[in-house]
């Protein structure tokens, strides 16, 4: 397991002479307090902590190596240690500070988002108005847009991995099912599994054959082909519906119901739904990826007129949720 980064910190020692001897050391589990756990997973769990010496507020994911081992996950972690390393440049996009370990766990050191999610927020509010959904469209896709130019594609977005920091901005998370696209330009691009971690053919496979959550699947995916960037831009189309019709497009009494809606593209507007928004939505929830709007033109579609994007949308105050 190659951990990453090295925070250190800095510990008083008296040495044999009886001098106080200042030691840099790297910062492990101890040189935190843990708070309240923010989620759990089949083998992580995710805890707000403070860094006692700093008192900087993060959330760490303590993943468990037994259970890692046991259920085959070993590369899920790989890949979303590899996603987060890639990921560094986004303030749309949770960062990992960096990686530690001891004989039981794994830990990464994230942003804490103390805003919870986007889904509790549109669960409160019913529904979205447009200009919230402009804005916080606009941030989930400027961060999807810089995920895609680095060669990661989410495969799972969906509101509950929609976070928001305490001003309110969005921070993305949950790469453990993403996918790193083959670096074009590298040639024999490592296989992202560091040495000696045991990897079989089997959960390549089941690596590759990951499907996300029912409502935001997208129909390749269905269709057993591999997820591609567009996947990301169906999940995308199905959050820009639920921010302002308050559900999902594509939701049956059960999974399978819900895939056969989705492949028969079975879904309508609810009266008074937004026309530009329709417009939208009805050019990225397409059967075939090749035909869904690509990044670029869904950033200068007329719902997002007016939108500053780059550093400035992530500088300016989010709209009051009204
Ligand atoms: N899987 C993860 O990496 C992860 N999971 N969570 C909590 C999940 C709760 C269910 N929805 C998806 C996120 C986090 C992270 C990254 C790092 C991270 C940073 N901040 C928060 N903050 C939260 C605050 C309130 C409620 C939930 C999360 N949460 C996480």
């Amino acid at each position: 397991w190659r951990e990453r980064g090295a925070a250190m910190s800095t510990r008083q020692e008296v040495d044999s002479s009886g001098q106080v001897q200042t030691r840099l050391v790297k910062k492990g589990v101890k040189d935190f307090n843990f708070g309240r756990t923010l989620g759990e997973g089949s083998y992580s769990t995710v805890l707000a902590a403070t860094d006692r010496q700093n008192l900087k507020e993060y959330a760490i994911k303590v993943l468990d190596k037994r259970h890692i081992i046991k259920e085959k996950k070993v590369k899920y972690v790989n890949i979303e240690r590899d996603t987060l390393n890639r990921l560094t440049e986004h303030p749309g996009v949770v960062r990992l500070y960096y990686t530690s370990q001891d004989e039981r766990s794994l830990y990464f050191v994230l942003d804490l988002a103390s805003g919870g999610e986007l889904l509790g927020v549109l669960k409160k509010m019913g529904t979205f108005d447009v200009e919230c959904t402009q804005f916080y469209g606009a941030q989930i896709l400027d961060s999807v847009a810089y995920m895609h130019s680095r060669g990661v594609i989410h495969r799972d977005l969906k509101p509950e991995n929609v976070l928001l920091d305490r001003s309110m901005h969005t921070k993305i998370t949950d790469f453990g099912t993403a996918k790193i696209l083959p670096d074009p330009k590298a040639h024999g691009a490592g296989n992202n599994i560091t040495p000696g971690s045991p990897i079989d053919g089997a959960e390549e496979d089941r690596a590759n054959s990951f499907v996300g959550t029912a409502e935001y699947v997208s129909p390749e995916l269905l269709n057993r082909s591999n997820a591609c960037k567009a996947s990301d831009l169906w999940a995308f189309g199905c959050i820009i519906y639920q921010l302002l019709a308050g559900r999902p497009p594509f939701k049956a009494a059960n999974e399978y119901l819900t895939f056969q809606k989705i492949l028969n593209l079975e879904y309508s507007f609810p009266d008074g739904f937004p026309a530009a928004a329709r417009d939208l939505v009805e050019r990225l929830l397409v059967l075939e990826p090749a035909n869904r709007l690509p990044v670029d033109h869904i950033m200068s579609h007329e719902f997002f007129d007016g939108v500053q994007w780059g550093k400035e949308l992530w500088r300016q105050k989010p709209p009051r949720l009204k």
